[in-house]
């Protein structure tokens, strides 16, 4: 059998990293080059191009990043990928406070892949979307902001469910089968 194809996963993240060696780590050999890269400001698409070229030019070769976001409808998409910085600063509960006298607590919980085959050239992007509703935090499990989000049709939060049950359905893995559908067809 030839030896699995390995992608080189640049994040400074150690539960992104357990995660996509959950999901994809039977096709692939995930390796890791932990590096907090720099986040501008702008867009989705800007910030994961930026992020995906200083990869790039960091390990000179072929490279996957990615980047996270969790959108609230109610304030028009925002924290989105600046949701880091709330983080850090108010904690779920305050995530969950933010949404007080809010009639909808509807969200959507998202990654973007940023895959480049190397320095120049073009970067591709597979982002994996979920529906679901920010609640008060319930659960220990996993990382991040999982205690406030419930996805859409499940009574658990992403905190409430194992890895392998949130490995499964969450927006990681959505984004997660749509570069691996990529990687294979250029095989
Ligand atoms: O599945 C997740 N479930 C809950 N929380 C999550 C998840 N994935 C990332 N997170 C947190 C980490 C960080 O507070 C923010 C995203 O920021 P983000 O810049 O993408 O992540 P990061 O700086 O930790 O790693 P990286 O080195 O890949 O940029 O949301
Ligand atoms: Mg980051």
């Amino acid at each position: 059998m030839p030896a699995p194809r390995s992608i080189l996963f640049v994040t400074g993240n150690k539960h992104k990293l357990a995660d996509v060696t959950s999901i994809l780590g039977s096709e692939f050999e995930i390796k890791n080059h932990s590096y907090d890269l720099p986040e501008i400001q702008g867009s989705l698409q800007d910030i994961v191009t930026e992020k995906c070229k200083a990869a790039a030019e960091i390990v000179k070769g072929p490279v996957l990043t990615e980047d996270t976001w969790l959108s609230y409808d109610a304030m028009n998409d925002l924290p989105g990928p600046y949701i880091k910085w709330f983080l850090n600063s108010i904690g779920c509960d305050g995530l969950y406070h933010m949404l007080d006298g809010f009639s909808t607590k509807a969200a959507k919980a998202g990654c973007t892949f940023g895959y480049t085959e190397g320095p120049g050239k073009p970067i591709h992007m597979f982002d994996g979307i979920l529906h679901g509703e920010v609640v008060a935090p319930r659960g220990d499990k996993g990382f991040g902001w999982n205690a406030i989000f419930q996805p859409r049709g499940h009574e658990k939060t992403y905190a409430e469910m194992d890895d392998d049950e949130r490995n499964a359905c969450s927006h990681r893995f959505l984004a997660a089968m749509k570069l691996r559908d990529f990687l294979q067809a250029q095989l």
